[in-house]
């Protein structure tokens, strides 16, 4: 059992964690890196448990676990057999992020994306009902989506209202649909085996493991606000839903946009907006001051602050969910 990773004022509830992945040798452990380095700054009372594949070398292991990571070898998870076509080469190997329901010795794991960055405590989201998926909704109007009827005809489900889903024609609207790049989630040894089980039998989609996701937890899944998850797109594609000012979670997933490859080149690249974001990242990366070793003695994390944030959730999860039309109310839990 890792002991947590932080400085709180006692030892964190130990059954809870952040979790993310890690493929290859490449540079997305500067993303995971710069994550551990986030989490700290927040002053997060929970450890960051690394999902590496076996591709990932013993030298990137090394630099996780020097920055306070709990590393984990998982096998890699493939859809079935020679259909890997369907979807996007680049996102087959996300199916792997399946294997983190096995981590049950986990009651709660917030799932964060290597080239996602905590830049507000979200410890509280932890102490969401039992019971549901948590993630933020996505956007459908970059071009990745234009193999989908709603790019095709303009409608969002950030803004259901611009472009009217044409029921008559087109039947229901898609249902809420999230980013797969953050979400809180329960690991379960049945949930697990039956994901896999549902795998084998579900024909790979564009966005593979996301699409996937979303198909399994559609009937738990609540939106959270995208304060949780900025899917960078919605700057440029939806800016009046957008407050940066208030957004904790901000998700490099634009083409172009991950910090640690950053030359603003890309479409959308040279906004101001993109590179002050850019540039936090980098401020938090290049911290010394928030390498693990030297952070130990931090003085203690605000609990009742972390505690207190819950009760500001209620009223944002009901916005979040009467935005996006949603029928269920989910009650946050109250403050402890
Ligand atoms: O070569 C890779 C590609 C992906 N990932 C992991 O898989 C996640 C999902 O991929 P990515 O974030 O690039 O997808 P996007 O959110 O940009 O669609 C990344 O954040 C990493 O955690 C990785 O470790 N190595
Ligand atoms: O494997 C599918 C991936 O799908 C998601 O990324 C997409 C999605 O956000 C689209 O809406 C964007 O248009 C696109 O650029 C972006 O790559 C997740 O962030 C990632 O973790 C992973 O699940
Ligand atoms: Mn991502």
């Amino acid at each position: 059992m890792a002991k947590p990773v932080t400085n709180g004022p006692g030892p964190a509830t130990l059954d809870r964690a952040y979790v993310t992945f890690l493929a290859g040798n490449g540079d997305y452990v500067k993303g995971v890196i710069g994550l551990a380095k986030g989490l700290r700054k927040v002053k997060s009372e929970y450890p960051l448990v690394v999902a590496v594949l076996p591709d990932v070398p013993a030298e990137h292991r090394r630099m996780l676990e020097e920055q306070g990571c709990v590393v984990r070898e998982i096998e890699p998870v493939y859809p079935p057999e020679n259909q890997t076509q369907f979807a996007m080469a680049y996102y087959v190997i996300n199916y792997s992020k399946l294997r983190m329901w096995e981590f049950v010795e986990y009651k709660k794991m917030i799932y964060l994306d290597g080239d996602i960055q905590v830049y507000d405590n979200i410890d509280h989201l932890f102490d969401l009902a039992d019971g549901y998926f948590y993630a933020v909704m996505d956007c459908f109007c970059e071009k990745t989506w234009s193999h989908t009827p709603q790019y095709k005809i303009g409608y969002c489900q950030q803004c259901p209202d611009r472009i009217k889903w044409p029921s008559d024609e087109l039947g229901q609207p898609p249902s809420l649909y999230f980013n797969a790049g953050m979400f809180v989630f329960e690991p379960s040894l049945r949930t697990y085996q039956d994901l896999l089980k549902k795998l084998q039998i579900t024909p790979p989609t564009p966005f593979a493991e996301q699409d996937f996701l979303n198909m399994y937890f559609k009937n738990i899944y609540r939106p959270i606000p995208l304060v949780y998850n900025l899917v960078l797109a919605m700057l440029w594609r939806h800016p009046e839903n957008v407050e940066l000012d208030k957004v904790k979670v901000v998700h490099y997933c634009a083409a172009g946009s991950k910090p640690w490859r950053y030359t603003g080149k890309e479409e959308n690249m040279e906004r101001e907006d993109i590179k002050l974001l850019v540039k936090k990242w980098w401020d938090i990366y290049n911290d010394e001051s928030l390498d693990y070793k030297r952070s130990v003695g931090m003085n203690q994390v605000n609990v009742i602050g972390a505690a207190g944030a819950v009760n500001q959730l209620q009223p944002l999860i009901a916005a979040a969910m009467s935005q996006a039309g949603a029928v269920k109310y989910v009650t946050a839990p109250s403050a402890a």
